[in-house]
């Protein structure tokens, strides 16, 4: 697999300005981060925002949380690797059968397939949140039950907190990815989050890719607050 790779910040341009996105966008080098498009960009600008991204050379995740029968999420991941993107997630909870059929779409994709990942429990939920769904587990169990079903189905690695990070490179070795958002910088707010840890932390734990939106894009200085984290972590 990849030696170990030096752009861990994911950026999430969580902005519902294009120019606005754009004019930091532009402030930044591929090479100091990668940047992730979620729901509120897509559906504010669709799939020409994501391949305007690809055309300025940054590798994107395409953050669209795919959850539904297995013929329309493979299919819509087809779409996804056709934006060119480097990474896209579904659902863990959306079952096995799904995860299968959206892995198997990506093959006559071959070493240009973008990395497929799976959401385990959202870091936005404690365990209390869970029970309200019916669900008895603690976060850690819940996420590593998701993650082991995800490595089942074959993809790449799973979206979790950087809490669980430790615990599921155990169980599921180096090669499986972790990314994980909830990253705060000491002392920045938390906003929903709930299950955070800071940048050095996660990675120390064993998170592979930093998913950090606000901390990053609400900073007065948004370029300073990256570096620092860049350099935090020893690049
Ligand atoms: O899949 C994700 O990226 C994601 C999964 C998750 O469990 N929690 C989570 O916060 N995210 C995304 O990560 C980003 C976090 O942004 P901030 O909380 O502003 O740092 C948002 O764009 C979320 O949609």
């Amino acid at each position: 697999m990849n030696a170990v790779d030096s752009k861990k910040v994911l950026i999430a341009l969580d902005y519902d300005n294009k120019a606005k996105a754009l004019a930091f966008v532009q402030q930044l080098s591929p090479d100091s981060c990668r940047l992730k498009v979620g729901k509120e960009m897509f559906t504010h600008f669709g799939p020409e925002f994501v391949k305007q991204l690809v055309e300025l050379g940054f590798d994107v995740f395409l953050d669209l949380k795919f959850h539904d029968i297995p013929n329309t999420v493979a299919k819509a991941v087809k779409a996804a690797a056709d934006l060119g993107v480097w990474m896209v997630n579904v659902h863990a909870s959306g079952g096995v059968e799904m995860m299968q059929k959206a892995k198997e779409i990506l093959a006559p994709y071959g070493d240009k397939a973008p990395l497929l990942i799976a959401v385990t429990v959202l870091t936005s939920m404690d365990e209390m949140q869970l029970k309200q769904l019916g669900i008895e587990k603690k976060p850690q169990e819940q996420v590593l039950y998701l993650a082991e079903l995800t490595k089942q189905a074959g993809l790449d690695g799973v979206v979790c907190s950087a809490q669980e990070a430790q615990v599921l490179k155990q169980h599921l070795g180096a090669d499986f990815k972790l990314v994980t958002p909830g990253i705060r910088p000491a002392g920045s707010d938390a906003g929903d989050q709930k299950r955070i840890m800071t940048p050095k932390q996660a990675i120390d734990s064993g998170s592979d890719y930093l998913v950090i939106g606000r901390p990053i894009t609400q900073a007065e200085d948004p370029v300073a607050v990256l570096k620092a984290i860049n350099e935090s972590l020893g690049d």
